[in-house]
């Protein structure tokens, strides 16, 4: 069965939805309408916010616990995972290596839950999209298998480096076939067992490359001793996050010092997780608060998470923003916002440890009070586009001045007037636009739909908050 995705209010493959809309005054983040097509122009806010909503799985932590599942020694039961284009990719690309994923009813409005269980790894097709976690993680699953794994995706993905996943697999003494440019599309020569051992990698291009490793080397024949050589590694919060989910899985990282990681060979355990709604995505929906004015409250923000996300706490209120927390909600308040005639405070922020953060954040800024700088995110030209100059341009077509550096954005807010927004296949970027739109009149993004990489429920989520109606009224397989 594949992936499914709501789109109505009166029909349900688990009678959820009408439940939901019944008893429920949260916006629910798995109940969604159709993602438009074409472009959509964005809504403008007329007034503050008062928004409260619930947001779907964290797509780190349900891939990370998908690709454990399949390597675990039993099956494993995932609650309330992501449903959404990164996943659906890996999980096809799980099946197609030879894992038995289905779809299991739901305790909850997020829709089914997935049973996964082992099987024996013959090899497969890898279609990693635009998802580094898929292109990242599954070709070292890959090398587990008994036959070859072709791994490519989208045309942009070509683009993403992954040199050091290929060179980490030869150095394991697995044989990889590609163009000798360090990009997809390649081939893994799985032959049954990674040997493993030490090895020395250059992560500074995706912290992604060092997780995809963690995730699997329990099950190598010597276990990994893993050494980062690089002279930055970004996003640690991630590896953190992988460390905590195979620890879930009883399996134990020793790191005898910084930027080393050792997994004695051992068992990877089955077990039953609930994923954590995904805090990365609630970060437009917060930022909203500030643009708009008012207050944007996010349910089920867990008491404490690896999650990157969970550093929007504290780098709203740098901006100007109150931040509340009551149980497992958490509230944004904005004030007056910048359409009440307040802008942000200026900031210079690194996010070294949180770059999928950074779309976000440098769209706000463009509404501060004076110029920005956000380091530590040279590593952004790799994500789904270049993320450094994708954002200097489409707030630079808005009127708006920033300036790529090396490592980062310079952003010095102008007046800025409504155009077209180019998302390039990017979430973040879609995302960043609707932000954008909140307090632009006419601004269109040129491709919302690609916010089903991690939230297929964007647009509709984004138009509730706002207080207005959605329409939509059937559940629609996702297009893969
Ligand atoms: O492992 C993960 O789940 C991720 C790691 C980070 O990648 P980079 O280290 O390449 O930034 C992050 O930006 C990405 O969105 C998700
Ligand atoms: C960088 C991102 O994704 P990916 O997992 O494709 O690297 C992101 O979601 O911001």
């Amino acid at each position: 069965m594949g992936v499914l995705r709501y789109s109505g209010r009166e029909e349900s493959i688990l009678g959820l939805a009408a439940r939901a809309e019944e008893t429920d005054p949260l916006i629910v983040g798995a109940l969604a309408p159709p993602v438009p097509t074409g472009p959509w122009a964005a809504p403008l806010a007329d007034g503050p916010l008062s928004a409260r909503l619930t947001l779907p799985g964290s797509k780190s932590l349900t891939n990370r616990e998908l690709v454990l599942a399949a390597l675990a020694d039993g099956p494993s039961t995932l609650r309330r995972p992501l449903h959404s284009r990164d996943t659906a990719l890996m999980v096809e690309g799980l099946r197609n290596l030879g894992v038995d994923v289905v779809e299991v009813p739901g305790d909850g409005d997020f829709g089914p839950d997935l049973r996964i269980t082992p099987g024996e790894l013959l090899g497969g097709t890898i279609d990693g999209g635009l998802a580094g976690t898929v292109l990242r993680f599954l070709p070292i699953v890959a090398a587990l298998a008994s036959g070859p794994s072709n791994v490519d995706g989208d045309p942009y993905a070509r683009k993403r480096p992954m040199r050091t996943t290929i060179d980490a697999l030869r150095g394991l003494g697995v044989e990889v076939n590609d163009d000798g440019h360090g990009t997809m599309p390649f081939t893994v020569h799985g032959t049954g067992e990674v040997r493993g051992g030490e090895l020395a990698i250059d992560a500074s291009a995706s912290s992604q490359f060092v997780s995809g490793l963690l995730l699997a080397a329990a099950r190598f024949t010597e276990g990994l001793t893993l050494r980062h050589t690089g002279e930055r590694l970004p996003s640690m919060p991630h590896i953190r996050m992988t460390i905590e989910c195979l620890a879930g899985h009883g399996v134990h990282v020793d790191e005898p010092e910084p930027g080393v990681w050792v997994v004695a060979p051992q068992p990877i355990r089955a077990r039953e997780v609930t994923i954590e709604p995904d805090l990365s995505n609630a970060g437009p929906f917060l930022g909203a608060a500030l643009l708009a004015g008012g207050t944007v409250t996010v349910g089920g923000w867990p008491a404490s998470t690896t999650q990157v996300g969970d550093e929007f706490l504290r780098i709203l209120p740098l901006l100007g923003a109150g931040v509340t927390r009551s149980g497992d909600e958490v509230t944004v308040d904005g004030g007056a916002g910048v359409l009440g005639g307040t802008p942000l405070h200026a900031a210079d922020l690194d996010l070294t440890i949180g770059g999928e953060l950074a779309p976000t954040i440098a769209t706000l800024l463009a509404f501060a009070d004076g110029p920005s700088t956000i380091t530590g995110i040279g590593h952004l030209r790799g994500h789904e586009t270049d993320r450094l100059t994708a954002l200097a341009t489409e707030i630079g077509r808005l009127g708006g001045e920033v300036a790529e550096l090396d490592e980062g954005l310079e952003i010095t807010p102008r007046a800025l007037h409504g155009g077209a927004w180019e998302a390039y296949a990017d979430h973040r970027m879609a995302t960043s636009g609707a932000l954008a739109g909140l307090v632009v009149p006419e601004v269109t993004v040129d491709d919302i739909g690609t916010t089903a990489k991690t939230l297929p429920e964007f647009p509709e989520l984004w138009t509730r908050m706002l207080g207005r109606d959605r329409t939509a009224t059937r559940w629609e397989p996702l297009p893969l």
